[in-house]
């Protein structure tokens, strides 16, 4: 008997044993005949520096439990390690990392460049729009909403700011009559989303007034999650992901948000259909963005779901990144009382305390300077992208179809041959005298070419006039001081760095400003 079981327990042995080795043989096999049919990408990543890769899993071992804060961390350790360009294999995709400023530019201003990579993918979870569409989908739609951000259109958008600004003014006046500290995201955040609604959807939602204040935080850790699973292999299944109640939460916080996008979208829609009185109208150039989401549907080449996560998906890209740098911008300055009072100056030497008006930004130079001085060290730490055919970026490289591509503009950013003090915060960056100094292609907090953020210049203007008529009437101080090195600071990664502290602040009203006295214009909100 015992021998019997013997024998079994062997035979049992020996089939796991001979299974095993087919099984290892078929996947040699494959792996040889990938091999050779990416002769070229296999060749070229050899030619990389780049962490250890062991068979199968590549350098899929570094990213497996990252989390967010780790994933910042992990880009400046990398960052050091491997310079400039760098090659990873995580299982048998594979990727280069580049921060090499010529490479960066020839990637960005290629054709064959403009697909997100897979990495993206999670981010439709939270509204599949035109931040993550490809092909011509993507094609298509771009060109249509290109136009709503033209120079003549933002020069209109100058009433909007102005009353959206004096209720966040009021906001302010109140905090800073109740003396303790508060968080300033939801409050900015509020306010971009209020600019976002009215400048491109047409109406107002008065989100600073009467909506949950809650909804700012609640997306931005949506976005958190999410962006949690894109750089974690082990959240990519999807059975995984909705076993562990990732995307049900995800539901829960971008609810109340994707209700409005709802509600405006179908109240817009009806309106406009209503007032529209001729095609010569309907062909009235520029057209807003919800007019092109208009036109997608009556041609059918959208639904209503649909245009709904192209409404999320603006809003988020147009409001957020906004609101999260000016609230860079004012904690840093709150640490730095002789930059904000610097700054302070500037505005207060255009109009002595009076509301600075929309026209008179380009005059800002130093402010200028502080918000992207404020981006090079808190914007998008990284972007990815497919290579769709191969790409001659230098003389010497050209990089093969099939690969994917980080690109490392937290690196760029920080490089010491092109920044004088690449970590701490030190607007004269952005002063003309070294500015000019600086080779073209050094700064990229928006992208260039055709996959660039066609928002970059909506963006600037927003940012340039909340920053000068929030510091003109008010004086901001610090809950924490900041380390000098700005890369010690532990943030969160959604896109942009996220202090792991808060943007919590204390204010306080200026002797010198004339607020609520040089009233803003106070017309109504077409709601
Ligand atoms: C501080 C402000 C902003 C920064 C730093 C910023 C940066 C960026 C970056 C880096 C991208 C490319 C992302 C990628 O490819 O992974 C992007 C895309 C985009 N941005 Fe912005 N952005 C800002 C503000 C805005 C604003 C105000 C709007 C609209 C009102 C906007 C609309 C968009 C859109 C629609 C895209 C997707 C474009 C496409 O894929 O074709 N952004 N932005």
């Amino acid at each position: 008997m015992v021998l019997r079981m013997k024998l079994r327990f062997e035979t049992l042995e020996m089939k796991a044993f001979v299974y095993a080795s087919i099984i290892l043989t078929l996947v040699l096999i494959l792996n040889l005949l990938s091999r050779r049919r990416k002769k070229k990408i296999y060749e070229f990543m050899a030619s990389l520096p780049g962490p250890v890769c062991f068979p199968f899993i590549g350098c899929g071992y570094t990213l497996m439990t990252m989390g967010q804060t780790d994933m910042v961390d992990f880009l400046r350790t990398q960052i050091k390690l491997y310079p400039r360009i760098c090659r990873y294999w995580f299982f048998h995709k594979p990727y280069i990392c580049v921060s090499e400023r010529k490479i960066l530019s020839a990637v960005l201003n290629s054709f064959q460049c403009i697909n997100k990579s897979a990495e993206y993918t999670p981010l439709t979870q939270m509204g599949a729009g035109i931040f993550t569409h490809n092909g011509t989908k993507w094609r298509k739609l771009r060109k249509q909403i290109n136009p709503c951000f033209r120079t003549d259109v933002i020069a209109t958008f100058g009433e909007t700011f102005s009353r959206n600004t004096r209720i966040l003014l009021d906001a302010l006046q109140e905090l800073a009559d109740d003396g303790k500290s508060f968080d300033l995201f939801p409050l900015l955040n509020s306010f971009t989303i209020d600019l976002v609604f009215e400048n491109f959807m047409g109406c107002s939602i008065n989100m600073q007034k009467e909506r949950p204040s809650d909804i700012p935080h609640h997306v931005l850790r949506a976005l958190e999650i999410v962006l949690q699973r894109c750089f974690n292999f082990l959240e990519w299944p999807d059975l995984y992901w909705q076993l562990s109640g990732k995307q049900k939460k995800i539901d829960e916080l971008i609810a109340p948000l994707k209700h409005i996008c709802r509600e405006v979208l179908q109240q817009q829609l009806s309106q406009i259909r209503k007032t529209r009185k001729s095609d010569a109208q309907l062909e009235r150039k520029p057209l807003q963005f919800i007019e092109v989401l208009l036109n997608n549907i009556d041609a059918g080449d959208l639904d209503l779901d649909e245009a709904v996560e192209e409404v999320i998906d603006m809003t988020a890209a147009g409001s957020l990144t906004t609101a999260m740098s000016n609230a860079w911008s004012l904690k840093v300055l709150a640490s730095h009382p002789d930059l904000q009072e610097k700054a302070h100056q500037e505005v207060f030497s255009i109009n002595q305390g009076k509301e600075i008006k929309f026209e008179q930004l380009s005059q800002l130079v130093y402010v200028e300077a502080v918000i992207k001085e404020t981006m090079r060290h808190f914007g998008a730490l990284v972007t990815g992208r497919d290579v769709l055919e191969d790409l001659q970026v230098d003389e010497k490289t050209t990089i093969p179809a099939g690969v994917s591509l980080l690109l490392a503009l937290y690196e760029l950013h920080h490089d010491p041959e092109l920044w004088k003090n690449p970590t701490k915060f030190y607007p004269e960056h952005f002063l003309p005298e070294l500015e000019s100094l600086r080779p073209k292609g050094s700064f990229l907090p928006f992208l260039v070419g055709p996959r660039n953020c066609p928002g970059n210049k909506y963006a600037m203007q927003s940012m340039k006039y909340v920053l000068a008529n929030t510091i003109l009437h008010f004086e901001f101080l610090p809950v924490e001081t900041l380390p000098e090195d700005l890369s010690e600071m532990e943030c969160n990664f959604a896109l942009f760095l996220v202090p792991k502290s808060g943007f919590n602040v204390y204010v306080k009203k200026r002797r010198t400003s004339q607020f609520p006295a040089d009233s803003v214009n106070t017309a109504e909100a077409t709601v």
